[in-house]
């Protein structure tokens, strides 16, 4: 019997040593099927109808709420930078709110204003609206209610207010051509109403923005805890009850899959995923059930302020984590990242990677 080898490989080397390609920062780089760049960050921005306001919000570190007057100076920065793009939302503190969100779309609201000086000065920048009624109705839903006449009287005795879905996705198109016609490039509707993305679709191409103005669609939205920093900086607490009628069910795994399916049949132009780090899952459902449309995710406030608490205590560093985030969205199938580390990345993106 021949002595064994001390020589002798236990395994063949290229299926069990990986570490040979990765052992230098360009080696992983190239390990990667694809990178995040500037254009795939869009920033999520506030703004109020105080015209002069700088205002900070406490659950978001470095966010503010910005007035019309104060936008211009914040962004020139940012856009030198590479920001390509940017959501906004109003915070109205002195409109008038009233059952059917009246603010959303009065001509002088924040986001119709900022859209028509962003065109204005910035003109490689691209503008999207968030749709919704929530920060302009009195009752903080983000559709209209039901008249009290259409519920039973133990709906009534309950304060069961329901929402109100064809009369909201029809409010829902009247905003969303306001935006189109103040020249958002893109309107977003967060709303989670059934039928919207079809019906705001139809409103573009009636009025002449069929080819003008995208619509990217809030399919796999889900009733998430992580919206309170938000809420506190948008104003737009529900007064009674929660979202769960009409934002998914956080566990609802078949339910996102029909409604990804449904908004990509409806002719929603990016699909969109929200929260981003607990629900990778759901966009990777989303790139293999909607393999032609372009997807986004948002990482939310929730996410935000998580990922900063941790930091500050020690757990990780900021930028490392923050990165390490994106490229779970990179890897998931996200083309679009809507997030409130924009201003880091812009910054980090230009720093040597580790
Ligand atoms: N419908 C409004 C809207 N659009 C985006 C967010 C959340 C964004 C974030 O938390 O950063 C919300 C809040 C909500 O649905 O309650
Ligand atoms: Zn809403
Ligand atoms: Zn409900």
């Amino acid at each position: 019997m021949p002595a064994p080898s001390s020589t002798a490989p236990t395994a063949v080397p290229g299926e069990a040593v990986l570490a040979g390609g990765y052992h230098h920062p360009l080696l992983r780089s190239l390990q990667a099927e694809r990178h995040l760049t500037k254009d795939m960050l869009m920033y999520p921005i506030f703004i109020t109808d105080e015209p002069d306001a700088v205002v900070d919000i406490k659950s978001l570190p470095g966010q503010k709420r910005w007035g019309i007057n104060k936008l211009e100076a914040f962004l020139a920065p940012l856009v030198q930078k590479g920001l390509r793009s940017v959501i906004l939302f109003g915070v109205p503190l002195h409109m008038h709110k009233d059952a059917r969100g009246s603010p959303a779309d009065d001509p002088n609201t924040p986001v119709i204003l900022a859209t028509h000086l962003i065109r204005d000065k910035f003109p490689e920048l691209v503008v999207a609206c968030d749709v919704c009624l929530c920060e302009y109705t009195d009752h903080g839903h983000c559709g209209e209610l039901c008249p009290l006449d259409h519920l039973t009287p133990a709906e009534q005795r309950a304060d069961a207010k329901i929402i109100d879905n064809p009369r909201s996705v029809r409010r829902m198109q009247d905003v969303a051509l306001a935006y189109a016609r103040a020249g958002a490039h893109m309107v977003a509707p967060s709303d989670m109403m059934d039928g919207r993305v079809g019906a705001i679709k139809q409103a573009l191409v009636d009025n002449g923005f069929g080819n003008r103005c995208s619509l990217m669609a809030y399919s796999a939205k889900f009733a998430s805890n992580m919206y309170g920093p938000f809420r506190e900086a948008a104003g737009s607490v529900p007064n009674f009850g929660d979202r769960k009628c009409y934002q998914l069910p956080p566990n609802a795994r078949g339910l996102a899959r029909r409604a990804i399916v449904r908004d990509a049949r409806e002719g929603a132009d990016f699909l969109m995923v929200k929260p981003a780090l607990p629900y990778l899952d759901i966009m990777r459902d989303a790139r293999e059930l909607a393999p032609d449309v372009p997807l986004a995710c948002y990482q939310v406030s929730g996410e935000f302020a998580m990922i900063h608490a941790g930091a500050n205590a020690g757990v990780y560093d900021l930028k490392a984590m923050a990165l390490e985030s994106a490229e779970g969205f990179l890897r998931a199938g996200c083309t679009l990242i809507l997030t409130y580390f924009t201003p880091d990345l812009l910054d980090w993106l230009d720093e040597p990677a580790a």
